[in-house]
């Protein structure tokens, strides 16, 4: 974990707003950064023993104190006497991100902050809130899926949202270095695990919320609760506009406009929302629209495509309204987005197919981004795609039926498997696509239907297999992993990005069609 070069503070002060920290051993020891991987303890650093999904972080204490660990903070007496002082806390997590507050010196109190929530659109609705923050001239930081930045510093993201040390220090050296306003993606996750506790935002968006993590959830209810939580516990108090920007049009979304009625300024495509389209046209070049807000109509021109990403600007527009943002920042910003990585990203080709990657990996998600690839479509439609291991595994055959009801061609594959078979993910897909009538063909038969779906485990020939059968006019939807550049087999993270393997499917059929074109005079 990150410790902060030259920095050091007495353990005491870290512990003031820790209720209830009891010091065993003595106190009087400075500390240098705070690690809750003893893998990573650098000498010096106060080492947080959390108790996690896999192990416990207090097996590892005696191993962080030998890397150097000043002190350790835990929740249960370790059984052998260290030679550091021990911290004894009630919540381990929770006095992490006091902890953390206090050696960063609160850098949150002097910044604007953006907290993005809801299952999917986050990434894309921080992007647009950065360009019109920008276009508004303000030095901004992002937090989110696609990396942590602000001025020529990006790093890639273990996680969506950090853990609160690494979270703490991002927000300190945003500060350090300018940086007037974050936007950051918060996931359900972070507020379950107190990753943003004493994190105070000035805007909260709800994007919107369906199927996703019941792995860790457990049920939609204790979901949408973790995403409530933003709302409920971490906003700042607001003197202006409304500062809760949440979709009118989501269900889940209609309970927090019910609940927080007050603060909230709604979006969505009906004109009951604050902000909603007067007219808007969704084609293949993107978005047109006179969106209406508290502050008059705005024209905006994207080049984002579809409906789900109409949301997505409406969500953003409503993110800058009490941040005083003017309406030309508004458009100007919008229009500077001309797409998103690994969302509804297309493979330009001299194939004559419509090649898309994208990241949707819900079946919400996957549902919106083929609704809008389908009206695009002239020939067939293929869904390559699979789910990852280790999660929610009630969303398999969701998510098949997603693919079988939009697609023409489904060829069901792996996506991150990490620790689960392979095979028995595929196999818990199947049933959703078999639901919806589709019968199974192969890559190998002599002509293939005109519907149906095939399966191939491996994700490498599933696309490649998909690119040499497509024919012209059909459109090849690559699901799932959208701008990742690994895929998880096992514990092994192996290079492998979806772009490329496309990239390189469309070259060897170019290169397949070339002397046939040639011989019929086509060039
Ligand atoms: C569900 C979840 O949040 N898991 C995170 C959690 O893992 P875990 O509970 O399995 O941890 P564990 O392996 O049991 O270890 C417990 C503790 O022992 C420590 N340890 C372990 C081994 C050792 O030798 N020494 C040691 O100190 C670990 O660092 C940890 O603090 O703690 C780990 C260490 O901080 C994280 O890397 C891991 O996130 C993994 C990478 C992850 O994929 N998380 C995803 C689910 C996540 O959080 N995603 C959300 C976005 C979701 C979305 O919006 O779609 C996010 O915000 O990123
Ligand atoms: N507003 C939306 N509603 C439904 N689906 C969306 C929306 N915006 C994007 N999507 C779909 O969800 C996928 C993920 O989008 P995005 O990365 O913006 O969301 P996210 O909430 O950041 O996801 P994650 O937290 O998993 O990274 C996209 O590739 C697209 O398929
Ligand atoms: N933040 C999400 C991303 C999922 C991406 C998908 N490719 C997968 O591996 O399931 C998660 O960690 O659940």
């Amino acid at each position: 974990m990150i410790s902060e070069e030259k920095r050091a503070k007495p353990l005491m002060a870290l512990l003031n707003d820790v209720p209830n920290a009891r010091v065993i051993g003595p106190s009087d020891v400075r500390v240098f950064g705070l690690a809750t991987d003893s893998r990573r303890v650098r000498p010096g650093d106060l080492f947080v023993a959390l108790s996690g999904l896999h192990t416990d972080g207090h097996v590892f204490v005696e191993d962080a104190v030998r890397r150097g660990a000043s002190a350790v903070l835990v929740e249960r007496l370790p059984e052998t006497a260290l030679t550091v002082p021990v911290v004894m806390v009630d919540h381990a997590r929770k006095a992490m991100a006091a902890a953390a507050a206090s050696f960063y010196d609160h850098p949150v109190r002097s910044l604007s902050l953006v907290g993005i929530t809801g299952t999917n659109g986050k990434t894309t609705t921080s992007l647009l809130v950065e360009s019109i923050l920008a276009c508004a001239g303000l030095r901004v930081g992002v937090i989110g899926t696609l990396g942590y930045r602000w001025g020529e510093v990006k790093e890639k993201p273990d996680m969506t949202t950090p853990d609160a040390a690494d979270l703490q220090h991002l927000f300190f050296r945003m500060k350090r270095d300018g940086v007037s306003h974050v936007v950051m993606e918060v996931s359900s996750h972070a507020l379950e695990l107190h990753r943003v506790d004493g994190v105070f935002y000035d805007v909260g968006v709800f994007t919107n919320l369906s199927q996703d993590h019941l792995d860790f959830h457990g049920s939609m209810e204790r979901y949408f609760n973790a995403k409530r939580r933003l709302f409920a516990e971490h906003m700042k108090e607001s003197r202006h506009a409304p500062s809760m920007v949440v979709n009118g049009d989501d269900l889940y979304g209609q309970r927090l406009v019910q609940e927080f009625a007050a603060a909230v300024c709604s979006f969505g495509l009906d004109s009951r929302s604050t902000i909603h389209p007067l007219r808007y046209t969704l084609g293949a070049q993107g978005i047109e629209a006179s969106v209406q807000t508290p502050s008059g109509a705005v024209s905006i021109s994207s080049s984002l495509m579809g409906r789900l990403n109409l949301y997505n600007i409406l969500a953003a527009i409503g993110a800058v309204q009490s941040l005083g943002i003017s309406m030309s920042a508004v458009a100007e910003g919008i229009a500077a987005v001309n797409s998103v990585e690994g969302r509804l990203q297309r493979l330009d080709n001299e194939c004559g197919l419509q090649v898309v990657v994208d990241f949707a990996h819900t079946p919400d998600a996957m549902e919106k981004a083929l609704e809008c690839l389908r009206e695009l479509a002239s020939g067939r439609v293929w869904v390559v795609f699979g789910c990852g291991g280790d999660r929610d595994r009630t969303k398999r055959p969701v998510m098949g039926a997603v693919a079988g009801r939009y697609g023409d061609m489904v060829v069901i594959t792996s996506d991150n498997p990490r620790t689960e078979n392979p095979e028995a993910i595929v196999k818990d897909i199947e049933p959703g696509v078999q639901s919806t009538g589709k019968v199974r063909f192969s890559f190998e038969d002599e002509v293939l239907p005109l519907s149906g779906y095939t399966i191939e485990v491996d994700r490498r020939r599933a696309i490649r297999e998909t690119i040499r059968r497509a024919e012209p006019g059909d459109l090849v939807f690559i699901g799932g992993k959208g701008h990742e550049t690994y895929q998880i087999l096992g514990t092994q993270v192996r290079p492998f990005d979806d772009r490329v393997v496309a990239r390189e499917a469309l070259a060897q059929r170019r290169a397949r069609t070339m002397p046939t074109q040639a011989a019929e005079g086509v060039w």
